[in-house]
């Protein structure tokens, strides 16, 4: 993390708390920007029994408003939502800008018809400060962002009294940049300190949700191939006949190689391994995207499957389809030479439900169709006993 703008250095990272502090920022702005504008607006109330000049400090405030509330409107139109800081900054912005004016305005007219000493702090001065507090605190600002227009604000305060009230002399001038700079330090350690905590359990939730993915990942996935494991394969095969849908046809794909233990023998494990893996890539390309495909083990593959309406055969086309894509010669190098492998499959095909359907009776059959496959020639697709489906 980057000490001075507390950016992470992670690209992905950073964007990643980007976009979740941009909901945060959200969600505060809702609430400060609307009460901050009511109470900005009842100020006015004293402004008219202060002065005799209300008129023009009304036109000012009404058009700080004004700029206020689009700015926040805008920041919640859905094509600007991510804009949110930049937004925000320029609401801060306008907002000072009229704050200034107002405060100079409001000196001058104090000073010219005598109601306040030279160098005296108009009210308007005290609302520069707050807007820094504002900036920093309640729009949900990223520190750096709250940090520029902190000291955008007191530039433009420092500048404008310097030029404006050269007359006052030096000491004025010094008072109200230092107590504009106190402002930005105060608020500015407090946003701080508060978005380093926020991305500090940032990462400590980014640590604990891998650890979780990788600790999930583990349990249901089948670590050489990627694909689901047993274990998820059930508790998948479970959900579905948990839920079936009226009218829809599932199917159990039971896939085994022909031929894979010569392949160990000959070429090594290692090479057993690269084919298995390949061949797991071409079943989850063959299948669709609500398809499920996983590894029983050793070179047993289970798909499983669901389409509408009463169609039998869509499952048995499907793994000639997956039969075809098994069989397609297998490029790999071994040592810088290359080397092509064949291998076929025998498919069982089982589909469901049937009455006292289980995820051990499906595979089961399943088991039991492409047995037949292998005795009837293998390379070749076995439905099991066609039963009474209940759909
Ligand atoms: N490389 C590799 N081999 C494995 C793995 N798991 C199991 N095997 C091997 O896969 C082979 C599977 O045995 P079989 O199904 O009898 O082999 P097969 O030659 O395909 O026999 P048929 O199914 O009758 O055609 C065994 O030799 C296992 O040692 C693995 O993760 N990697």
């Amino acid at each position: 993390m980057n000490p001075m703008t507390l950016c992470f250095a992670d690209d992905t990272l950073e964007r990643r708390y980007r976009r979740q502090q941009i909901e945060t920022s959200h969600k505060l702005s809702r609430f400060t920007i609307p009460l901050s504008c009511v109470m900005f607006a009842s100020y006015a109330l004293i402004e008219i029994s202060l002065t005799h000049h209300f008129e023009s400090l009304l036109l000012l405030r009404a058009g700080i408003l004004a700029s206020v509330l689009s700015l926040f409107l805008l920041s919640r139109h859905a094509r600007y939502r991510h804009r949110v800081n930049g937004l925000l900054c320029l609401a801060s912005l306008s907002a000072a800008l009229g704050t200034l004016a107002m405060f100079h305005l409001g000196n001058d007219h104090a000073v010219d018809h005598h109601e306040m000493h030279e160098g005296e702090f108009p009210a308007y001065f005290v609302s520069l400060l707050l807007l820094v507090f504002w900036t920093y605190t309640l729009l949900g600002l990223q520190f750096i962002y709250a940090l520029a227009c902190g000291l955008l604000i007191w530039m433009g305060c420092t500048a404008s009294c310097a030029i404006l009230h050269s007359g006052t002399g030096v000491l004025v001038e010094a008072n109200e940049a230092f107590f504009m700079m106190s402002a930005n330090l105060l608020a500015g350690m407090s946003a701080y300190s508060r978005e380093r905590q926020s991305r500090l359990l940032f990462l400590r939730e980014c640590h604990v949700t891998d650890e979780r993915d990788n600790l999930r990942d583990h349990a249901t996935r089948d670590s050489l191939t990627g694909l689901l494991n047993r274990r998820a394969l059930m508790e998948h095969l479970d959900q579905v006949l948990d839920i079936q849908a009226p009218g829809v046809i599932q199917a159990a794909l039971f896939i085994d190689l022909d031929g894979f233990k010569p392949i160990n023998d000959r070429h090594g494990h290692h090479i057993g391994d690269q084919v298995l893996s390949i061949i797991g890539e071409r079943l989850g390309d063959t299948l669709r995207g609500n398809d499920i495909v996983g590894r029983l083990g050793g070179d047993e593959f289970l798909v499983l499957i669901s389409r509408e309406g009463d169609s039998r055969q869509g499952p048995e086309t499907l793994a000639n389809r997956l039969v075809d894509a098994i069989s397609r010669p297998i490029h790999l190098e071994v040592d810088g030479e290359p080397l092509i492998i064949g291998v076929s499959a025998s498919v069982g095909v089982c589909l469901f439900p049937f009455s006292g359907a289980t995820p051990e009776t499906i595979i089961a059959r399943a088991d039991g169709a492409m047995y037949e496959a292998k005795q009837r020639g293998r390379g070749r697709v076995v439905a099991a006993n066609p039963l009474r489906l209940v759909l």
